[in-house]
């Protein structure tokens, strides 16, 4: 039997944006997520990933090129619409530190206000507190939560908000070694299609079925995890080789990364 068709979740086609200059900073980007994909953004510093993300969730305004989710061009919906499609987590929102942590999660149950009731709100806010680890802290305000807390009570609202897409910028700043595989592994276990910048190369192998590389503006590479972290673009984008080393009890080939010799003269 054939199996069927997967979902285009995401279509970003020829994406550019320019801050200032001529040289964009995001130039003629494009690439596909399916439904109940995590697709994990790597490139260094200022290549242009949380440029890609600000344009997805519309706080900027692309210079040309179409953003398509679920069929329906971004440009065309509703600021409610889009804040039912997609749930951004960063680390500058700008939230109101006074806010108790229930309180802070319950931002993302806006988009769906009336299609509720108040009990089932409560729920879902409460589920999501319950699974980041901090349901102990659901009454602490986010201005007395240490960095990592406060990552895991923006881990809550995005799952609170029940995106069609959720976008991560660098979210695990902050979070603990094991937090950060727990986090990631939650995320990934609700099937939930993400768009994550990750600039920690451990963590892609583990999570993303796909990687895009930027450099510079442009998306150089894409694959899987194996087939970037392993190309040459490794090497020139990032001047780092991966090592691959055989886990001692389960055989797993896994991935170390270390810097080349020539870039740490
Ligand atoms: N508001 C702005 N005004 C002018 N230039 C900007 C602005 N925001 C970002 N840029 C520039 O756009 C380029 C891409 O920035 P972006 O934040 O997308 O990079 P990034 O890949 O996410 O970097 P990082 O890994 O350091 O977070 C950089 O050269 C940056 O200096």
């Amino acid at each position: 039997m054939k199996s069927p068709t997967p979902e285009c979740l995401l279509s970003v086609r020829n994406l550019t944006h320019c801050f200032s200059g001529k040289t964009p900073q995001v130039n003629g980007v494009s690439f596909d997520i399916n439904a109940g994909e995590f697709v994990s953004i790597i490139g260094p510093n200022g290549s242009g990933k949380s440029t890609v993300l600000r344009l997805i969730i519309s706080e900027l305004q692309p210079a040309s090129g179409e953003i398509v989710i679920q069929g329906k061009s971004l440009r065309s919906m509703k600021p409610q619409e889009r804040a039912r499609s997609v749930a951004f987590l960063t680390q500058h929102d700008n939230a109101d530190l006074r806010l108790t942590v229930s309180e802070y999660v319950a931002l993302g149950r806006i988009p769906w206000q009336v299609e509720y009731s108040r009990a089932e709100h409560e729920k879902i806010i409460t589920d999501a507190i319950n699974d980041v680890g901090i349901a102990h802290l659901k009454a602490v305000s986010l201005g007395k939560l240490s960095g990592g807390e406060r990552q895991r009570a923006g881990f809550a609202r995005v799952l609170a908000q029940q995106p069609a897409l959720l976008l991560l910028d660098e979210p695990t700043n902050h979070l603990d070694p094991l937090a950060r595989h727990q986090l990631l592994s939650l995320i990934k276990h609700k099937n939930m299609t993400t768009l994550a910048v990750l600039h920690d190369l451990e963590l892609i192998q583990p999570f993303s079925d796909r990687v895009l590389m930027m450099n510079q503006g442009e998306m150089v590479c894409r694959g899987t995890p194996a087939q970037v972290l392993d190309s040459a673009w490794l090497e020139q984008v990032f001047g780092m080789q991966s090592l691959h080393v055989t886990h001692p009890t389960s055989g797993k080939t896994l991935r170390i990364f270390e810097a080349l010799p020539s870039e740490m003269k």
